[in-house]
């Protein structure tokens, strides 16, 4: 029988996603055996340096797709989030499991509602996306920096640091915390996800042809072509630099809808645009394309300049 090496980040929540896939095919009677390697990774290395000011994204992935290529790995289980929009020749996405939870959860002190919060709160995120979005419902709150898995963050929230913090539910429920940590869910219209927040991405060879058709049979077609939506427009709109971006797309019916956001990094000027569709390549590109008409063109180039600069 083969022995299919799994490559994974030594972080709690890598390892939970690695084990949780790894059940899920032994469940669907894949024909190998499996073991998991540990692979660490520049960006676990460099976690307490502002991540997004250093190249951010293919920090996690790079060295995990190394190891593929070199055959130290058949395949690796990433957040579909932290993939980077363009794989490297040679590689492929598997198979995209189904999505869990899209949603923002929001947690705060004493379980303050957000609109609750009291004016000036103090909240913790780390995501120009999430603040963005935080600010236009409620600009009076004071965003603060925040860093560490999600232990570190509810600990320097108890601790007084923060008021509140906002975490992907997905994280959370994958490893195990219970609902009632959670204040309340943010709504996917009010917080936009990130694209492909609460997905898995299974990378391996391209031409690993016995692990893709084991692959294949764990893939959801609905999340496949949602999360091809989703990362089309963030490769359309060069979601590499440091501009607010969101993306959330979902079936409703027969029509595959999406919603494309993108803001200044002060908020003061917002994009948004909801479009549906069959082809979700198309769907991608016709929010990024109406978006940069609407002068979200102007904000990206500008923010690179500053950048640059
Ligand atoms: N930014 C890091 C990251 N990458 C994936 C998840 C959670 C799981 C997911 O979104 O699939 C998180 C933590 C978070 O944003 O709270």
């Amino acid at each position: 029988m083969r022995k299919i090496i799994v490559g994974s980040r030594r972080s709690k929540l890598a390892l939970t996603q690695t084990n949780w896939f790894i059940d899920q095919m032994k469940a669907a009677g894949a024909p190998f055996e499996f073991e998991v390697k540990e692979i660490v990774t520049k960006g676990d290395k460099i976690l307490d340096v502002m991540l997004s000011k250093v190249g951010g994204k293919g920090l996690f992935v790079k060295e995990i797709q190394q190891a593929l290529f070199d055959k130290e790995i058949d395949f690796a289980v990433h957040s579909m989030k932290d993939m980077p929009a363009v794989l490297p020749e040679g590689l492929t996405i598997g198979c995209i499991p189904k999505r869990v939870d899209a949603r923002d959860a929001f947690i705060s002190n004493g379980h303050v509602k957000f609109m609750d919060l009291p004016v000036g709160a103090v909240v913790g995120t780390s995501s120009l996306r999430r603040s963005s979005q935080l600010l236009l419902l409620r600009p009076d709150l004071e965003i603060k920096w925040i860093r560490g898995n999600i232990d570190t963050r509810l600990k320097k929230m108890q601790d007084g640091e923060y008021d509140a913090i906002l975490l992907a539910a997905a994280g959370l429920k994958r490893m195990g915390w219970s609902d009632d940590v959670v204040t309340e869910y943010m709504s996917i219209e009010d917080c936009i996800p990130a694209v492909g927040q609460g997905a898995l991405s299974i990378e391996c060879r391209s031409d690993d042809e016995e692990l893709l058709s084991e692959l294949q049979k764990l893939n959801d077609e609905e999340t496949r072509e949602a999360v091809e939506a989703e990362r089309t427009f963030l490769s359309e709109m060069d979601g590499s630099c440091q501009v607010p971006i969101a993306g959330y797309a979902a079936y409703e019916g027969d029509k595959l809808e999406m919603t494309g956001f993108i803001a200044s990094p002060d908020a003061k000027q917002i994009f948004k645009k909801t479009f549906s569709g069959t082809d979700p390549i198309e769907i991608g590109r016709t929010i990024a394309k109406a978006l940069r008409a609407e002068g979200a063109a102007e904000v990206i180039e500008k923010v690179k300049a500053e950048m640059d600069a």
